[in-house]
C-alpha cells in the first residue's frame, strides 16, 4: 500500500470515530459555523499581494519533523504581516503533526482566508472545517473518485466554502474538474513517491481552463521560480517546508515575498 492509501485508510477510521464523539449538531453550534468566509480567490488577486499561501506544517511523511517548536499564533500572524495572501493549516495529526485547534487559533488571530489542509473524504469533515473557522477546503483528486470530488465540492459550496482541487497530472485534471471548483492546484509532489518537480506545474498550466485560479503547490523554494510560474499563468503558490524549516518561518516568508516584489520591478 502506498502512503496516500495508508493515510486515507486511517482517515476513514478517524472520521468514523469522530462522527460518534462529536455529532454534526454539536459542530453546527460553533460560532465559526455562522461566520462569513473570507475568499482566497479574492485575496490571491489583490494587487498589493503576490499570491503566497503560507503553510503551517510541523512534520510530513516525507521529511519527518520539520519544525516542532513553531507556535501557530506567532507564525500565522507573522506570515500575514509578511504579506501572504492566505494561510494553509495542516489539521491531520498522525502524519503531519497538526490539529483542529491550530486552525482555530490561526482563525482567532487573523482576518484572512484559511485553507484547511487535510484529507477530505466525507461531508462530515467539511462541516467540521467550517466549524473550526476554515474558508477553503482541499479536495485531492488522487484520493477521490471524480463523482466524489463533485458531490463534496457541491456540499462545500452550499456551506459557503471555497474549493481548492488538487491534481498531479492531466488525467486527474480532466476527470475531476467540475463547476464547484474555485481554485485548481497542481501538486508538484507525487503523493505516492514524494518526489517534487516544479515542471509538473509548467506542463499542466496550459491545460487548465482560465476560469480557475491556478495554484502551484509544493517544492517551491526560490522566488525566481515563483516569478517564472507567474509567466505560465499561476497566481497562487502554496509553500510550507521552505518556510517551516527555518528558525523563523515568518521571517523566511517576509524575505521571500520581498524578493518576488524586487523581481517584478
Ligand atoms: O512543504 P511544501 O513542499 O512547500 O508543500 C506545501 C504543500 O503543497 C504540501 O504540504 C501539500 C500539498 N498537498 C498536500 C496534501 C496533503 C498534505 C500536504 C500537502
Amino acid at each position: 500500500m502506498n502512503i496516500l492509501d495508508q493515510i486515507v485508510a486511517d482517515k476513514k477510521e478517524e472520521v468514523a470515530q469522530k462522527k460518534s464523539l462529536y455529532p454534526v449538531k454539536l459542530l453546527e453550534q460553533s460560532t465559526y459555523f455562522g461566520a462569513q468566509p473570507v475568499s482566497l480567490k479574492k485575496y490571491i488577486r489583490r494587487p498589493d499581494k503576490v499570491g503566497i499561501i503560507a503553510e503551517f506544517k510541523r512534520k510530513s511523511p516525507s521529511k519527518g519533523v520539520i519544525n516542532d517548536g513553531a507556535k501557530v499564533e506567532r507564525t500565522s500572524i507573522g506570515y500575514m504581516q509578511a504579506g501572504a495572501s492566505g494561510l494553509s493549516i495542516l489539521t491531520d495529526t498522525k502524519y503531519f503533526g497538526g490539529k483542529n485547534e491550530d486552525l482555530t487559533i490561526a482563525r482567532s488571530f487573523n482576518f484572512c482566508p484559511i485553507l484547511r489542509k487535510d484529507f477530505i473524504i466525507d461531508e462530515y469533515q467539511i462541516i467540521e472545517a467550517k466549524s473550526i473557522g476554515a474558508d477553503v477546503i482541499l479536495l485531492i483528486a488522487a484520493c477521490l473518485k471524480p463523482e466524489e470530488v463533485k458531490s463534496l465540492g457541491a456540499f462545500a459550496k452550499s456551506l459557503g466554502l471555497e474549493v481548492l482541487l488538487e491534481v498531479h497530472n492531466e488525467k486527474e485534471l480532466n476527470d475531476s474538474i467540475n463547476e464547484h471548483v474555485d481554485l485548481l492546484g497542481v501538486n508538484n509532489r507525487n503523493l505516492g513517491t514524494f518526489v517534487t518537480d516544479v515542471d509538473t506545474s509548467r506542463a499542466l498550466a496550459a491545460k487548465i481552463p482560465n476560469d480557475f485560479v491556478k495554484v502551484s503547490e509544493s517544492g517551491i523554494n526560490d522566488p525566481a521560480v515563483v516569478v517564472d510560474l507567474m509567466s505560465h499563468g499561476y497566481e497562487g503558490f502554496l509553500i510550507g517546508e521552505y518556510f517551516m524549516q527555518k528558525g523563523s518561518p515568518e521571517k523566511a516568508c517576509s524575505d521571500f515575498i520581498k524578493r518576488i516584489k524586487e523581481f517584478k520591478h
